[in-house]
């Protein structure tokens, strides 16, 4: 992998030499730290450069945590210089996405009676921890895969617990939790086994292992089941990471009919200290788009 000159001026490696810029101050910013770990993703900030400028911007911005789904296919060297850039500028590395299912093939189907998807499944976790160790993550999301409709629905809710505390037990001893994320099936994913943040709490009761516990992303719960407040109230000991975006159209907070001002008030008064993956796209393009971005998380940390 070559190292750009921009990749190391994001990295404060070199001091940077254009007109105005002081020498030094290339990883060093006046913004304020967000007072929540929003977590922007490579993509966010497209007009700033690749991946490694991405997170320098964001850290200037005062985002304190990152997430990148795209984290365990990346080269080794690129998840080790990624960590790098994270801790250089005291964030809080997010979620990677552990086990991914073949979405054209509506595959894994964890519940059904061959065994084989199951042991693919627990072949990705166990490849998974180095990955976490490495980037230094805590939480690793899993996608539960989709429902068979040959098998009934209850007999694949106990396979997929018994996989699940399977799977428990490989990230556990690591002091790592797997984050299932319950996704909708009416704009996105037709199909899917989990698709309620309730369906992921009693998995994860039933699992019983604190290396099992629920991703909410709230774009995905809005669209299927609305009611967030109660149901993040009701859920909350099994919830273990979050994810904001708006709907309709998954961009950032605002754009849509989520009241996320009034969802950030609820998580302070829960005194949530953990990431919120901005797992989103921006509304506007290029640059605008970016401080748009970056305005909008202001306005929901102000509450
Ligand atoms: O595919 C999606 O929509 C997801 O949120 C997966 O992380």
């Amino acid at each position: 992998m070559s190292i750009s000159r921009r990749t190391l001026l994001a990295a404060g490696a070199v001091a940077p030499l254009a007109a105005g810029l002081a020498p030094g101050r290339a990883a060093q910013s006046n913004a304020a730290r967000f007072s929540l770990g929003f977590a922007p993703h490579e993509g966010s900030f497209a007009s700033r450069g690749g991946l490694i400028e991405q997170i320098a911007f964001a850290a200037d911005q005062g985002f304190t945590a990152w997430e990148d789904n795209e984290a365990r296919a990346r080269p080794v060297a690129q998840q080790a210089q990624m960590a790098k850039a994270l801790s250089d500028r005291g964030m809080t590395m997010g979620v990677f996405v552990a086990s991914m299912p073949k979405w054209a093939q509506s595959r894994p189907l964890l519940g059904a009676n061959d065994d084989a998807e199951r042991e693919a499944f627990l072949a990705d976790i166990r490849s998974s921890v180095d990955v976490a160790k490495r980037l230094g993550a805590k939480c690793m999301t899993v996608v539960t895969g989709f429902r068979d409709p040959k098998v009934p629905l209850d007999v694949q809710t106990a396979r997929v617990i018994d996989v699940m505390r399977r799977a428990g037990d490989i990230v556990a001893p690591h002091g790592l939790a797997m984050v299932m994320e319950p996704l909708n099936t009416r704009t996105d994913h037709p199909g899917v086994y989990m698709q309620s943040i309730a369906q992921g709490f009693a998995v994860a009761r039933g699992a019983n292992s604190p290396g099992v516990k629920v991703l909410a992303d709230l774009y995905h719960e809005q669209i299927q089941s609305g009611n967030l407040i109660p149901v993040l109230d009701m859920c909350w000991s099994e919830i273990a990471y979050l994810q904001f975006g708006d709907n309709p159209g998954r961009d950032e907070p605002g754009t849509g009919e989520v009241n996320y001002a009034n969802i950030v008030k609820w998580l302070r008064a829960r005194r949530y200290t953990g990431v919120i993956g901005m797992e989103h796209g921006n509304s506007i393009d290029g640059r605008a788009g970016e401080d748009r971005l970056v305005a909008a998380y202001r306005a929901i940390d102000a509450q």
